[in-house]
């Protein structure tokens, strides 16, 4: 196990790591708080800074196109009542690669030497959402890989509503979590993410095998005022080969 406690719903305090890193193009530190352990998420404070969440915003604005779904053999298709955001794929200019090698060097990312896809700005006005979905493909012939984790940031969070849903997990019971996590919601409706600028989720989508964990299974929620921007940091391993690069 990774981690010396058992209590997977609420993490001890001492669970809290605080990574401090000086290759990712400058000083930077931030702080990992265990949510779950299977499936894998941590949530992270201040995963970039609040001026780097401005210029990701500022570097998607012009780029922003009807967000697309995918099927299980990489098709692309589009449905608004589905998933009704705004996506944007941003050149890999030198922030990008700077943020690209904090993924990397992330204590829980164990891939590093996966492929990380161009990476991609969702942003969500009233009434936008993404429903119930995984990252993760069902193995078919025709993709060879799959997203092992994802980071999602908040990039900018003007906004009410749009929570990132995790029916699946289990509800986070202490108070101390309500800061960045829904604690209105009814029972049973697992654990919702409120957006804050700069802060990040990170999971693992798959298990040892290589297998999706249906586990994962969360949703943009609709944004009821304002707008919500997220910045999505994928990486993508072979299927069957324990983990190698794509
Ligand atoms: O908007 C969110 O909160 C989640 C976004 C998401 O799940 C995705 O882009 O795959
Ligand atoms: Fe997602």
């Amino acid at each position: 196990s990774l981690f010396e406690s058992d209590e997977i719903s609420q993490p001890a305090s001492e669970d809290i790591t605080i990574s401090s890193i000086k290759d990712a193009c400058r000083e930077h530190s931030y702080k990992s708080h265990l949510i779950s352990e299977d499936p894998l998420v941590i949530y992270i404070e201040s995963f970039v800074t609040p001026e780097e969440a401005s210029q990701l915003t500022d570097l998607s604005e012009s780029k922003f196109k009807l967000s697309p779904l995918w099927s299980d053999d990489g098709k692309v298709s589009f449905n608004p009542n589905y998933r009704s955001s705004l996506t944007a794929s941003l050149d890999r200019q030198s922030l990008i690669q700077c943020l690209e090698t904090r993924a990397r060097s992330f204590p829980f990312y164990t891939t590093p030497n996966a492929l990380i896809k161009p990476l991609v700005v969702q942003r969500y006005g009233p009434s936008n959402q993404y429903r119930d979905h995984y990252d993760w493909f069902s193995s078919t012939p025709t993709l060879d890989g799959n997203i092992d984790s994802t980071f999602f940031v908040y990039i900018q969070a003007n906004c009410t509503g749009g929570g990132t849903n995790f029916p699946r997990l289990k509800a986070l019971e202490d108070e101390k979590w309500c800061e960045w996590v829904d604690c209105d919601q009814e029972l049973g409706a697992g654990v919702t993410f409120r957006p804050v600028t700069g802060n990040a989720i990170f999971w693992r989508n798959l298990d040892a095998e290589g297998e999706g964990l249906k586990s994962t299974l969360h949703a943009g929620l609709p944004v009821t005022e304002g707008m919500k921007t997220g910045l999505n940091i994928w990486s993508w391993v072979r299927h069957n080969k324990d983990k190698s690069e794509l």
